[in-house]
């Protein structure tokens, strides 16, 4: 079914939304190659499909809301940061964005390496097979068990987030007679174009050791009297959601005069740097993220050129993208419950998850799309706000979007763009059970994490 202009013109027309979605896109049906994974199409029958499967079989198969990963599109993005950055380099997927014994496999195969941020990521990436070598451990405040077992498994690399733990990491390498290999994560001071809870460059704020004032230079002359560190390199993250590349570049160039810094003074070049993640994606047709090319071009560029105009040897790059990967390649699967309008204004379409299950658009304003996905439809433009079904006026899913109008209940709607920071994120509100994720290739769908049920929240509640 293919569907006509909008004669009618948008329900609620005259309370359009500023910026995003400041008018209804020109065919509802349409599904933005941006924006959806790559496996995604519209049947002939008007339902979607992901890695050649309905939704509709889908929602009967694994119940909504639940996560569906396209499998093949997440092993793509791999590749391509990969090959973008070629064997001089190394990229470590952050796996704060979304991390289950699945992903670090097919991470593993597909060549990358793993940050993780806490003990459990670690865990994780153990159980899975990850070779400790290729994992990076971070976070403001380790714990001594975190890092023992960090050290103990023989990781390649701890990011030293403060004096502290300078100190720290090297009494439990001497008392373990290791030598752990480190790096010192500074904050460059660049103000990252992003919101400001998701921005980590500037000073003022919980993250890594300033350059400014000598903090970072003096750290790594700690760093480098202690037996038990082997300083590697530097590391710097500006934030998350970042589409100028502007930022990178401060935060190379900054990095490499602390290499030159650290040259002068102890005659010594470090052989690593790392620049961190943060690169954005696209949530809306508006969005206009960089491909991993463009990235790994001028990244390479910049380093190289300043490493020159130092008398530097390039040092190894690596870069940690999480959101970049992953991002694009799931969409949540909700089934619509109840359809409120309030005339001249705009219609509430509440689904079957909330923000349980996404918190970003309460936490950050993030602007998401959403589609209907069980058919399609002919009826006009509606003006919807996609909420969840929590006990709270800010459960929102989408804010301002545009849905058929006679979406009903019982209609399947899907978000896309939901691979990072969603399933990672979810919590219980409301004692809700937290959503299954889905991998779907060539035809077939395989849980890699299971919902929760009722007796999970049980089993923890002993008392
Ligand atoms: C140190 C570090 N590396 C990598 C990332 C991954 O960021 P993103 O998912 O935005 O690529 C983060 C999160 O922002 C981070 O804190
Ligand atoms: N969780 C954030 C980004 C923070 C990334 C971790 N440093 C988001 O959803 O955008």
């Amino acid at each position: 079914m293919s569907r006509s202009a909008h004669p009618a013109g948008p329900r609620h027309a005259d309370v359009l939304p500023e910026g995003h979605y400041a008018g209804p896109p020109a065919d509802l049906n349409a599904l933005d190659p941006l924006v959806w994974s790559r496996t995604v199409r519209r049947n002939a029958d008007g339902a979607v499909t992901v890695g050649g499967i309905d939704v509709g079989t889908l929602a009967e198969e694994f119940g909504t809301p639940a996560y569906f990963l396209d499998e093949d599109d997440f092993r793509e993005r791999c590749r391509a940061w990969k090959d973008a950055f070629g064997p001089d380099a190394d990229v470590f997927y952050a796996g704060k964005a979304f991390l289950s014994r699945a992903i670090v496999r097919w991470l593993n195969e597909e060549g990358l390496n793993l940050d993780v941020c806490s003990g459990g990521e670690l865990a994780t990436a153990l159980a899975a097979g990850m070779p400790a070598e290729r994992i990076a451990l971070h976070g403001n405040n380790k714990s001594t068990e975190e890092i023992t077992r960090a050290v103990e498994a023989g990781v390649g690399r701890i990011v030293l987030d403060s004096f502290q733990e300078i100190v720290r990491v090297a009494h439990i390498a001497d008392r373990l007679g290791k030598r752990q290999r480190v790096q010192i994560r500074v904050t460059v001071g660049v103000e990252a174009h992003t919101h400001e809870f998701i921005a980590t460059a500037h000073e003022d704020q919980k993250f890594g050791i300033a350059l400014a004032g000598g903090q970072a230079a003096e750290a790594v002359r700690r760093a480098l009297k202690l037996d038990g560190l082997e300083l590697v390199g530097i590391h710097s993250h500006i934030g998350s959601q970042i589409f100028d590349m502007a930022g990178f570049e401060v935060s190379a160039r900054r990095v490499v005069q602390l290499l030159t810094e650290v040259r002068d003074e102890h005659g010594i070049e470090l052989p690593e740097i790392d620049l961190g993640g943060g690169l954005g994606i696209a949530y809306t047709s508006d969005d206009d993220p960089r491909e991993p090319h463009e990235i790994a071009k001028a990244l390479g560029e910049i380093v190289a050129k300043e490493c020159a105009a130092a008398g530097l040897a390039v040092p190894r790059l690596s870069v940690e993208p999480g959101r970049a990967i992953v991002g694009p390649t799931a969409f949540t699967l909700y089934e619509v419950g109840t359809v409120k309008e309030l005339e001249g204004l705009r219609t509430y379409v509440s689904v079957d998850g909330g923000m349980s299950d996404n918190i970003r658009t309460a936490l950050y304003d993030a602007e998401y799309s959403v589609a209907l996905v069980s058919r399609t439809s002919d009826a006009e433009p509606m003006l919807s706000r996609v909420v969840g079904k929590h006990c709270e006026s800010g459960d929102i899913i989408v804010r301002d979007a545009f849905l058929p109008a006679d979406v009903a209940p019982g209609d399947l709607l899907a978000v896309p763009a939901t691979g990072a920071y969603c399933r990672s994120m979810a919590s219980n509100y409301n004692h809700a059970l937290r959503p299954p994720v889905v991998a779907v290739r060539d035809g077939a769908a395989r849980m890699i994490i299971r919902r929760e049920t009722e007796e999970d929240l049980l089993r923890l509640d002993v008392g």
